[in-house]
């Protein structure tokens, strides 16, 4: 399992930013140098539920995955996997966590089972163990048919598949996605959906940020909003109908919005 408790990260701003944040109207994360990206975000995600990371274009989802994935080293707050302080122990951190970015690139000019093998490598897998954990991920995603095809040649429904199976290709203990499914054809959407339920199956917590509520409510056993880098919903999907008094999920989203922001 999974538990994030009060994380906070905060960036220096550029002379840029800071001009843009004087024109800006008042937002409660700018200060004179800093901007609080993530002030306050907790939530936990249990073996066997799936997550959903839900909150407006800047809320703060992005860099909270970041912390989760040991990317970024948060300011303040604490997150353990399995008992693991990730923030403590990053390396401990990064093996029990395979994280999906929306920026990581593929190496261009290896194959995508090149590039698969390549990260299972770098996690210690040989032989037929390497071989074995590849090919049911092949399967699994439904890889076979680009296999060899060179990543600067892959379609992006092919690079995601790519970089979803080089993310798990070691068997974390809990799987993070960033935006699985953004700009996804609807087949290779259902192939990824098809994926994140079969983690599910075999007990692994699964955190994704999306902006799809059709997703959510497929998948997820539990959602977590963020708005201007606050945690304002963590609970349950029936949780989340209730505090935001609509069956429509996302009716409840802009409901729970608005209560947050006229708090
Ligand atoms: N390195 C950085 N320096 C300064 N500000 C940053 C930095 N990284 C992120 N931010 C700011 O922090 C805020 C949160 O960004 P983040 O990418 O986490 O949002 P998000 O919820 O993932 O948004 P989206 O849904 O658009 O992907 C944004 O206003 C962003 O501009």
């Amino acid at each position: 399992m999974i538990r994030v408790n009060g994380l906070q990260k905060k960036f220096k701003l550029t002379k840029d930013h800071k001009k843009n944040v004087k024109e800006s109207q008042q937002d409660p994360r700018e200060d004179k140098d800093f901007f609080h990206s993530v002030r306050d975000v907790s939530f936990h995600c249990n073996q066997g539920e799936v997550l959903g990371l839900l909150g407006p274009n800047g809320a703060g989802k992005t860099t909270t995955l970041r912390m989760l994935s040991t990317a970024l080293k948060p300011d303040s707050g604490s997150i353990e996997v399995n008992g693991v302080d990730a923030v403590k122990k990053p390396l401990a951190g990064r093996k029990a966590i395979g994280f999906l970015s929306g920026s990581t690139g593929l190496y261009g000019r290896l194959t995508a089972k090149e590039n698969v093998e390549y990260f299972a490598k770098l996690h210690g897998l040989r032989g037929s163990a390497l071989a074995e954990r590849c090919e049911e991920l092949f399967t699994l995603l439904d890889m076979h048919s680009f296999l060899d095809k060179r990543a600067d040649n892959l379609s992006t429904g092919m690079k995601q598949k790519t970089n979803i199976a080089r993310a798990v290709v070691h068997k974390p203990d809990v799987v993070i996605l960033d935006e699985p499914t953004t700009g996804l054809d609807i087949m290779t959407t259902q192939t990824v959906i098809n994926f994140i339920k079969g983690l599910k199956e075999q007990g692994t917590p699964v955190i994704f940020s999306t902006h799809h509520l059709d997703e959510v409510a497929l998948l997820c056993d539990r959602v977590s909003v963020i708005d201007l880098g606050v945690t304002c919903f963590d609970g349950t999907l029936a949780q989340f109908s209730e505090q935001g008094r609509a069956t429509a999920l996302n009716d409840a989203f802009m409901n729970i919005l608005e209560d947050h922001r006229h708090v």
